[in-house]
């Protein structure tokens, strides 16, 4: 899954490379990192500047300074437009839901912290995530965080061993709450105020008004509602702006509520239901899957999934296909499972693997 791949094992040393976004946790992960005896360098990823704005870069840089640590700059605009960007305007356009920070952690942000770290002798590599990780039968997985509200456990399952292996995660046990206080009581009050990022960074609005700006006029055109019949119950804004289980925004007056089941882009066609149990799947088919360690994953009947970030964990059995995915049966039915989405695996809080949502049925 990783493009960045550098050569042999490093020696272990005291040195940390930690990625530093300006904001809360960064900064106070990097003063604890610090307190451990550890040698930092910050850096900060230019992925995303709206607006041409880089207050987040002065602020991790002076923090930098005021610690007397060490601090980097890395310009990854190019590749973030390509990879990241660009991917989830593609995901859309082909009807399926991107994972765009999924996709960011494990592709970009985690592997450029390997490149650079080893490049410039660096053993540990840290973020501000709100995780922990631990050794099962000498394998790394990572584990939820300590806070349930902000454990970010969701995101890193395509992490590969020998980063886990060198990853800190100053954040694991701590509550957002407590690690405001520590900022505060070091006297860092503008990262102790911080407002925590919603969502995707370079889309927090509404992902349609995001579609509407970027997609070339013409792209994104009017078609057709259909109930499941085949019947036509309206005129739609274009297949892209409406997702699997959708139900308000849908611009269609009848006197029930109605939800999106599927949408058929080469048609430019939305189908609609009134029942959700009509968008309940059973079985999943993942492919880009990572397991951490297969034998723990496959075939047992007490792993939970997961394809939301909150509020939702279903029990199923995964096994492996002849062609190379991961076959996922739902031990309940789970309604609006979109293909691009992740599929997460966890036993209790630790994080077996996942994969991307190819189809579903
Ligand atoms: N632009 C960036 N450059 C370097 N590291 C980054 C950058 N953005 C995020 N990170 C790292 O990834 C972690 C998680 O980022 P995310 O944006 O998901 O969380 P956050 O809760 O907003 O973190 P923070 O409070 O540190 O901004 C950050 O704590 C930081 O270590």
């Amino acid at each position: 899954m990783n493009r960045y791949q550098t050569n042999g094992p490093m020696e272990k040393n005291n040195k940390v490379l930690l990625g530093m976004s300006g904001g809360t946790d960064s900064s106070v992960a990097a003063m604890l990192l610090q307190d451990a005896g550890y040698e930092v360098t910050g850096i900060t990823f230019r992925f995303y500047e709206k607006d041409f704005q880089t207050e987040y870069l002065e602020d991790a840089r002076h923090l930098c300074e005021q610690l007397g640590i060490r601090h980097l700059t890395y310009d990854a605009r190019e590749v973030f437009e390509e990879q990241i960007i660009h991917y989830f305007i593609q995901e859309y356009m082909n009807g399926r839901t991107p994972v765009p920070c999924t996709l960011c952690n494990n592709q970009l942000k985690w592997p450029l912290l390997k490149e650079i770290a080893d490049r410039e002798g660096i053993y540990h590599l840290a973020t501000g995530h709100y995780v922990r990780k631990q050794t099962v039968n000498g394998r790394w997985f990572i584990r939820s965080g300590a806070d349930p509200d902000k454990d970010q456990s969701f995101f890193l399952w395509g992490l590969p061993q020998d980063l886990l292996e060198r990853a800190l995660f100053p954040m694991g046990e701590l509550t957002k709450v407590r690690v405001r206080e520590i900022a505060a009581e070091r006297g860092q009050l503008k990262a102790a105020r911080k407002r925590d990022s919603l969502g995707v960074c370079f889309c927090p609005m509404d992902y349609r008004t995001f579609l509407k700006s970027h997609v070339p006029e013409g792209q994104i055109s009017p078609g057709e509602f259909l109930d499941e019949e085949g019947r036509k119950l309206g005129q739609h804004e274009g297949y892209p702006f409406y997702t699997i289980g959708q139900r308000r925004g849908l611009g269609i007056w009848l006197n029930k509520t109605l939800f999106v089941k599927e949408t058929l882009p080469e048609q430019n066609r939305v189908i609609v239901c009134d029942n959700l149990r009509a968008l309940e799947k059973q079985e999943m088919l993942l492919t880009d899957w990572n397991l951490i360690d297969p034998e723990t994953a496959l075939n047992h009947p007490d792993v939970i999934v997961k394809i939301r970030y909150r509020k939702q964990a279903n029990r199923c059995t995964v096994t492996c296909t002849g062609d190379g995915c991961l076959h996922v049966n739902l031990h309940e039915p789970l309604a609006s499972v979109a293909p691009g989405q992740a599929a997460v695996f966890y036993r209790d809080d630790l994080v077996l693997g996942g994969g991307i949502i190819a189809t579903s049925r």
